[in-house]
């Protein structure tokens, strides 16, 4: 073997290698690294001369220069974390399939609360303690709000558009606008609670329906609560709702659930890292599936576009967010005011964000919820005492009867928690350069809120695999406890814009199913699977649910 083979195929391998077995500190080892590196290249590069071309040499020199900048240079101002290799950064820990929720909880074990995961030559640091959190996200919320725009967002955005993907000025009005519209029509208020409870009610008859004149029955509930959940957000972006056999809706339905296992596949990296690889035989595949995927969605929205503008009418009250927008628009334009970022496409892609999140993860969390109920029996029956006591004339249940129902408002806490459905939180960015502590993060640099740590950190939640909803109830087991690290909606500025509705969908469908229902595995039927289905948003897998009527 030559002398420029050797260098080329032994002392990068030995040197990670090495980096793994030396318990010495990141710092410690990258100065070491550098050392190393630097006396290995001009010893090689010396001894070589004499015997490789001028090319080689600077091939080895030009090798050296990139390893050293790879593996110490770019990090030395980062947060610790587990070494890169040399292109494929962390990646491996992630492919070895290790389950990510592990993964993370034991970096953060090992090289403390903020730490540097890199995704091939991208740093993503995860900042995973709540007194972390508030200071990054709170305290310099101004700082830690950027997101990170890359060719796959854009392709599918159509641009820096919508509210979940964009940042500074656009994102302060759209974000501000969107709030406001939506409380307009009661989010965080009592009249989205009537709204929910008419979905409610459809969905506890279309229960009733599928057990006919039957004590029970066996079925997926993932359809009836989609449905529901979907016609809950469809009717405040939309002003209409879908029937529950709708085909369009389950078209509609299926693009989102491909399009959330889409985006965390590995070869999206290699399409942000160089878009031209999206052309490349056998890799291009995932790339037309999105795209298409992207299309069924966009003419969906579009045609609700059309539909409204069809029937606008400026002197009437809004009726749904995309007339509220159109309106807003055609403010502006009669009295000559800046149209700042409002456009119809604009409009166009902030319903596909709302639409998207106002769904999945809402779904997700309640797939995840009756699941827990089949596999906690006395979990349930807890929830069922409590209800038959403190309701036991009601024909429904509303926000207002949390206070009497701790332990039912705790388990839906609990179901949060544990459902944890955002693996990999949105990503932030660093807006400006920006210095904490030992560590500085340039301009651009990724830096999120990693709550799924949280969640199922031993630090904040005692044996937290274990589905206990007492955690959040006060010795008495009537005073709902605050409990640091419960944050699945986030936190700081970019924390989730529907929160408010989607605490009330939550509350609301669970409380009042299992008001009505019992759910449990059929006799006969195995045991539904824990094991989480990879995505955006992680859900369990399909399973099979028996509902009986409560008396
Ligand atoms: C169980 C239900 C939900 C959970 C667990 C959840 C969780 C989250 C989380 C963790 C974020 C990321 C915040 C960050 O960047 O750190 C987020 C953002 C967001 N959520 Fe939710 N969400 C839920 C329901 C909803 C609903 C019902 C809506 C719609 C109306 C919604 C709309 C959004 C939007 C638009 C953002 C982006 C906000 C921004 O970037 O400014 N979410 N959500």
């Amino acid at each position: 073997m030559s002398v420029s083979e050797a260098v080329f195929s032994r002392w990068p391998i030995l040197l990670a290698y090495l980096s793994r077995i030396m318990s010495v500190s990141i710092e410690d080892f990258g100065r070491l690294l550098a050392v190393v590196v630097a006396l290995r290249a001009v010893c090689l590069i010396s001894s070589c001369l004499a015997t490789i071309s001028i090319s080689t040499a600077l091939l080895i020199a030009l090798f050296a220069a990139y390893a050293f900048h790879e593996i110490y240079w770019k990090r030395r101002k980062l947060p610790p974390g587990p070494v890169p290799w040399l292109v494929l950064g962390n990646m491996p820990l992630i492919l070895k399939g290790q389950c990510i929720y592990d993964l993370w909880l034991s970096l953060k074990q090992q090289y403390g609360p903020v730490f540097t995961f890199w995704i091939g030559p991208i740093p993503l640091v995860m900042v995973c303690d709540c007194a972390m959190m508030k200071e990054y996200f709170v305290k310099y919320a101004d700082v830690f709000s950027g997101r990170w725009r890359n060719f796959v967002t854009d392709s599918f955005m159509g641009g820096a558009n919508g509210v979940v993907q964009i940042d500074g000025e656009k994102w302060r009005e759209q974000r501000r606008f969107a709030l406001h519209v939506l409380r307009d029509f009661g989010f965080g208020r009592d009249i989205m609670e009537t709204k929910v409870m008419k979905e409610v009610d459809a969905l506890v008859e279309c229960l009733s329906l599928e057990l006919g004149n039957q004590s029970r029955c066996v079925l997926d509930l993932s359809r009836p609560l989609s449905v529901s959940v979907g016609n809950i957000i469809n009717s405040a972006l939309f002003g209409y709702r879908f029937s529950q056999d709708s085909p369009l809706f389950f078209e509609l339905q299926k693009a989102l659930d491909r399009q959330s296992a889409l985006v965390v596949q590995p070869i999206m990296g290699a399409y942000i890292v160089a878009p031209w690889s999206r052309h490349v035989p056998g890799l291009r595949g995932p790339w037309q599936r999105l795209m298409k995927n992207r299309d069924v969605l966009w003419s969906f929205l579009i045609s609700q576009v059309e539909e409204h503008k069809k029937d606008f009418d400026p002197s009437i009250d809004a009726p749904d967010f995309t007339f509220a927008y159109l309106k807003e628009m055609h403010r502006r334009k009669e009295n000559g005011y800046p149209m700042g970022h409002f456009s119809e496409w604009q409009l166009t892609m902030l319903l596909l964000d709302l639409w998207f999140a106002g769904m999945e993860t809402t779904i997700t969390t309640l797939k995840w919820g009756f699941l827990f109920m089949m596999l906690n029996p006395k979990v349930q029956e807890k929830i069922h005492k409590e209800l038959d006591e403190q309701c036991p004339e009601q024909e429904a249940i509303a926000m207002a009867d949390r206070t009497k129902l701790p332990y039912t408002t705790a388990a839906v806490n609990e179901i949060q928690r544990m459902a944890n459905i955002l693996p990999v939180n949105l990503l932030r960015t660093a807006s400006e350069t920006k210095t904490m502590g030992p560590y500085t993060y340039e301009q651009g640099t990724l830096v999120i809120p990693q709550i799924s740590v949280a969640l199922f950190d031993p630090v904040n939640f005692c044996e937290p695999q274990k589905f206990d909803p007492s955690r959040f109830l006060e010795a008495d087991g009537k005073t709902l406890k605050k409990v640091d690290g419960m944050l699945p909606f986030s936190v700081g500025k970019r924390q989730c814009l529907g929160e408010s509705l989607a605490r009330v969908e939550l509350f609301m469908i669970f409380a009042n199913l299992m008001h009505k229902f019992r759910f449990s595995v059929a006799d006969g039927q195995s045991t539904p699977s824990l094991i989480r289905k990879p995505g955006l948003t992680v859900s369990p897998q399909k399973y099979l649910c028996q509902i009986e009527r409560r008396s």
